[in-house]
């Protein structure tokens, strides 16, 4: 006699175990012939790649958060460089579908540092001296990021001069014309008095800011149901400042929490060089056209 015979059925709208209800979704449980969700998130690879050096419990923590900023910027760095090529071609709702994910890709690394905050001095400091000289200024993506920002810096190429592979991705970073110089390319085409000095130029040399590119954008921002698309792209580009800026000033203010005013692994002053940093404006115009609105 089968075990269950007597026993009575459940009433329709009480709760059912855990197993029955996989049971009766159909769900798939056998992996042995087909991908699994590990399998193609390669998760092997990601969650092995944790091993922390010293004997601090606070390492985990650092090296995830590391890691998962490092996933963070690969995203944005996909999103940027396809957003500057899509401006390019001018076709600009892609890139603001792409600039607006940009922008929630910043807010999500500038509300990562409230994780990061819970480590104290003395728990860094136990693991601080196993970091040796590595930092955070050595970070490829990151210096892609700004690269493909406009914040262009040759001396920034030297840390992955013993990495070729690296140093690759961050020199053509550097060769190519930013965002912003893009953007500005694109004022041009529309027939905005744009210099020409500013449409076509050595890229590699850092942005000067010019008040013919301001008055270009003034246009823009005096007349935004002519030039809505400029508009859109003008605004886009103040949210990534924006967000980035916020993500400077809580690295600045987390790294004095918990380091002081100590010299950084990387050999700058720590937080007198991330301080400098708050002072970058990526596009000066689209901030300075404001006063004059
Ligand atoms: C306890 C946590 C942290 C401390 C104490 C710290 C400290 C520092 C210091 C002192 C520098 C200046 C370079 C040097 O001399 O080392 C620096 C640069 C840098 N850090 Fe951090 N950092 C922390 C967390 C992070 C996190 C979570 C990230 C995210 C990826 C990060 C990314 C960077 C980057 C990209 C730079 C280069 C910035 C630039 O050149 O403008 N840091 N950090
Ligand atoms: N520059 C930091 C070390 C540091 O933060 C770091 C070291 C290795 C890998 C990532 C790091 N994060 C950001 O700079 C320090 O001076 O303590």
């Amino acid at each position: 006699m089968c075990p269950h015979a007597h026993t009575p059925a459940p009433a329709p709208d009480s709760p059912r175990l855990p197993e029955t209800i996989v049971h009766e979704e159909r769900a798939q449980l056998d992996f042995s012939q087909s991908m699994s969700y590990g399998d193609y998130l390669h998760l092997d690879e990601v969650l092995n790649a944790q091993h922390p050096l010293s004997p601090a419990h606070d390492e985990m923590l650092f090296i995830v958060q590391h890691q998962t900023s490092e996933l963070w910027m690969k995203l944005m760095l996909h999103e940027l460089t396809a957003a500057t090529r899509c401006v390019a071609a001018e076709q600009l709702p892609d890139a603001f579908k792409m600039l607006a994910r940009v922008s929630r890709i910043m807010e999500q690394l500038v509300s990562a540092w409230t994780v990061l905050s819970t480590m104290t001095p003395p728990e860094y400091t136990a693991m601080r001296p196993y970091l040796a000289s590595s930092s955070g200024f050595q970070s490829a993506q990151y210096r892609c990021i700004e690269f493909a920002l406009g914040n262009k810096n040759p001396a920034m190429l030297k840390p992955h001069a013993h990495r070729a592979d690296l140093l690759a991705q961050v020199e053509a970073a550097w060769r190519a014309p930013s965002l912003y110089d893009e953007a500005l390319r694109l004022l041009a085409r529309r027939g905005l008095p744009v210099p020409a000095d500013h449409v076509e130029r050595d890229w590699t040399l850092p942005y000067q800011a010019s008040d013919e590119v301001q008055a270009a954008w003034l246009q823009v921002y005096r007349d935004p149901r002519q030039h809505w698309d400029l508009y859109q792209l003008g605004e886009k580009l103040t949210d990534i400042e924006d967000a980035f800026r916020l993500w400077r000033f809580r690295h600045v203010t987390t790294v004095e929490r918990v380091i002081g005013f100590k010299r950084g692994t990387g050999g700058t002053g720590g937080v007198s060089y991330l301080r400098k940093m708050l002072d970058v404006v990526l596009f000066p115009e689209i901030w300075t056209l404001r006063t004059d609105l």
